[in-house]
């Protein structure tokens, strides 16, 4: 069986799932694409080659009755929607994070999901899929290290461009470190906290840049996590589980080291597409192999997409009141008590 994709989006992430979908996976083809740009969806199907229907809008795409699977890589604020009428008609949603950019919207979607009967969407949380933090998993889950104590996350990007706002740091960028960690020590979050240090001059004069967020866990684990968008130097992505009987590092990215000129050197990635290219590939051939073999996709929910959104929600607030704000959220429906975990192999 082959799973037809339509794309909504064809920018950079867009692209990138475009082109591993076509030439690196097995099982999926890309058969319609629209952007609201649309010489950007033109050119995504001639770059890629594509014998694919380029559609004016997310409601005609989803409508094509030989799109199976809606890939939904448009801007944040827009995927909600396009999310909501993918499951109205029924078809299976890879949806890139944020599922959507508020809680509520989150909440509307996992209603739909529920009332069609089954799952149908998977959020693009990659990094439960990258062989580090799968590997940081199993040394908390075999109690190699004790209990986890405290984490200490860095969530660095050499530039960002001016759209990019204060909030951004937190639906954008943190909340891969707010879906990644929970998942990692299967603890919930109680309360978080945003803090404002010295702010760089490279930042534009309306972002907050960087910024530092402390959460804290139902069980007590503090976590802190700084977000530096404008750091210049690389794309840097660092997680340090601290347990009562050691600790344990997220790998970093390898590349060769060199001796040369007295100096001793490895290079560090300068964006994001590289960092996790493995986990991307994981994620995408988990969600069309899950389909395949049981009828749902079996990564990340509506419901991680939602608890996400509820944390990130509470952060924004934070930001806004300086406050330690709670993470209040509503119970679990017992439609998603039996998902599996998105550990894939090493
Ligand atoms: N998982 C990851 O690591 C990762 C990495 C990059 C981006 N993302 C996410 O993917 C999404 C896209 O990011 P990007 O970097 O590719 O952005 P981008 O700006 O490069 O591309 C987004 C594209 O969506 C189009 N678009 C916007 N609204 C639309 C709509 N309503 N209908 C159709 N097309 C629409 C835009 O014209 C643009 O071509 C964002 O939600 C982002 O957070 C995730
Ligand atoms: O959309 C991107 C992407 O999710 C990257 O992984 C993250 O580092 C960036 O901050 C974000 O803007």
């Amino acid at each position: 069986m082959t799973l037809k994709f339509g794309v909504i989006g064809t920018g950079a992430i867009g692209r990138e799932h475009i082109k591993r979908i076509t030439n690196n996976l097995s099982g999926g083809k890309i058969v319609a694409v629209t952007d609201v740009n649309q010489e950007s969806a033109k050119s995504a199907v001639e770059e890629y080659g594509l014998d694919a229907v380029i559609y004016p809008d997310d409601k005609t795409l989803v409508a094509d009755a030989n799109v199976d699977a809606v890939l939904v890589t448009s801007w944040g604020p827009a995927h909600e929607q396009s999310v909501l009428a993918a499951i109205e008609a029924g078809k299976y949603v890879f949806c890139e994070k944020p599922l959507s950019t508020t809680a509520e919207g989150c909440m509307r979607i996992v209603e739909a999901e529920m009332k069609h009967g089954k799952r149908l969407v998977q959020v693009g949380f990659m990094r439960r899929y990258d062989s580090g933090y799968v590997q940081l998993k199993e040394a908390i889950d075999s109690n190699y290290i004790g209990e986890p104590l405290m984490i200490r996350c860095v969530h660095r990007n050499p530039e960002v461009g001016d759209n990019y706002t204060t909030d951004m740091a937190i639906n954008d960028t943190l909340i891969h470190e707010i879906d990644v960690l929970h998942w990692l020590i299967n603890d919930d979050y109680k309360s978080v906290q945003v803090a404002f240090p010295k702010k760089t001059q490279r930042a534009a004069a309306h972002l907050q840049d960087p910024q530092l967020i402390t959460l804290e866990t139902n069980s007590g684990i503090i976590i802190t996590a700084e977000v530096f968008v404008n750091c210049k130097y690389g794309y840097d992505i660092q997680c340090e589980v601290i347990g009562e009987d050691g600790v344990a590092y997220l790998p970093e990215f390898s590349g060769i080291a060199t001796r040369k000129a007295a100096q001793f050197g490895t290079s560090i990635l300068m964006d994001w597409k590289q960092r996790f290219i493995d986990a991307y590939d994981k994620e995408l051939q988990d969600f069309m192999d899950s389909i395949k073999n049981t009828g749902e996709p079996n990564g990340p929910t509506s419901w991680d997409g939602y608890i996400a959104a509820v944390t990130a929600d509470a952060c924004v607030k934070s930001q806004q009141t300086g406050e330690k704000e709670p993470v209040a959220l509503a119970e679990k429906p017992a439609f998603y008590k039996n998902e599996k975990e998105a550990v894939k192999t090493v």
